[in-house]
């Protein structure tokens, strides 16, 4: 099985000033990554994730405020993660909002979807080698509610699958080796972080967000970030260009891309 190396990477994080971005920040250095650079909109939590990461990592990691909602933000901050670093070795497109309310579902549809297309589209024009790039990975991160049919909040859920979606049909053959990108694919399930407070209100109806609420309370087991992020750069290491894996309940990361493979198989079988 072909290994991959976090050392000497320059690793961009969409997100990352708080919840999971924060913890694969924190990963990828104690893995060995030569600098971290931190994209978010929460200006004051990014300044201070970044001065406790240089603090425990020694000034590995720079923030830069960037709304990936919006178009000109993102080519100004990769623009300036380029000029300071001159090469992209890893994105991980993580920045992601749970926001299905009738006022805030566009821009969180933005985020999830938009910011992580043009963030993946950037990341191949500068790593792809076949026009002079070095290579890279691109970790684009969806979610369990991908996976499953609920009625809570389907603009998330419909932006998880697109992820998944976009993400593997644009590393179909011969896409790794024409550019030497290896995309990943993570779903994770419910993980605790601020994406789990006020619940109640991500529904773009109240009764549902009070469903969505109790049952969250009542039936789902939250993962910790750490497991996440073990899960991330478990993945990071072995996981083959175009793969897509699941992480749930603080169990170890599978990969799940037969199963996603199956599926899309038996879509494709109702053409025949
Ligand atoms: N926590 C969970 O249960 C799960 C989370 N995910 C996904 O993981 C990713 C991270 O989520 P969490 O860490 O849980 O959420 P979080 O709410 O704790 O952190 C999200 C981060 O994204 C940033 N962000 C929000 N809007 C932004 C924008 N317009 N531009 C730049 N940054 C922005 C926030 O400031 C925050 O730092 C999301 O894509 C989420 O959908 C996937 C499955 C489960
Ligand atoms: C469907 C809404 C779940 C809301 C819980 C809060 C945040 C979760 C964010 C996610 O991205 C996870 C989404 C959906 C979980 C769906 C099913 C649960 C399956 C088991 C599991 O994920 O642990």
């Amino acid at each position: 099985m072909e290994q991959w190396d976090a050392n000497d990477k320059t690793v961009l994080i969409t997100g990352g000033a708080s919840g999971l971005g924060a913890g694969f920040a924190e990963g990828f250095l104690k893995h060995g990554a030569k600098n971290v650079v931190i994209l978010d909109i929460a200006e004051e939590l990014g300044k201070a994730t970044v001065e406790r990461l240089n603090k425990a990592h020694g000034n590995k990691a720079v923030f830069i405020k960037c709304d990936v909602s919006k178009e000109e933000d993102i080519t100004r901050a990769f623009d300036a993660v380029l000029a300071h670093f001159k090469q992209i070795d890893v994105i991980i497109n993580n920045a992601g909002n749970m926001a299905d309310a009738p006022d805030t579902w566009r821009t969180a549809t933005d985020v999830n979807w938009q910011g992580l297309v043009s963030f993946t589209l950037k990341g191949v024009k500068h790593m792809r080698k076949d026009e002079g790039g070095a290579g890279g990975t691109i970790i684009n991160i969806s979610s369990t509610a991908a996976l499953v049919k609920l009625p809570f909040v389907p603009i998330y859920e419909g932006s998880k699958i697109a992820v998944l979606h976009f993400s593997q049909c644009l590393a179909m053959d011969p896409f790794y080796e024409d550019t030497g990108i290896r995309v990943l694919t993570i779903c994770f399930g419910t993980t605790d972080t601020a994406i789990l407070q006020n619940i109640e209100t991500r529904s773009y109806h109240p009764k549902l967000g009070k469903m969505l609420a109790a049952i969250v309370e009542s039936k789902f087991v939250l993962q910790k970030v750490e497991s996440a992020v073990t899960a991330l750069v478990e993945m990071f290491k072995i996981g083959a260009p175009g793969s897509i894996w699941l992480s749930v309940e603080n169990k170890p990361v599978r990969e799940i891309t037969p199963t996603i493979d199956r599926a899309f198989k038996d879509f494709e079988n109702l053409f025949i």
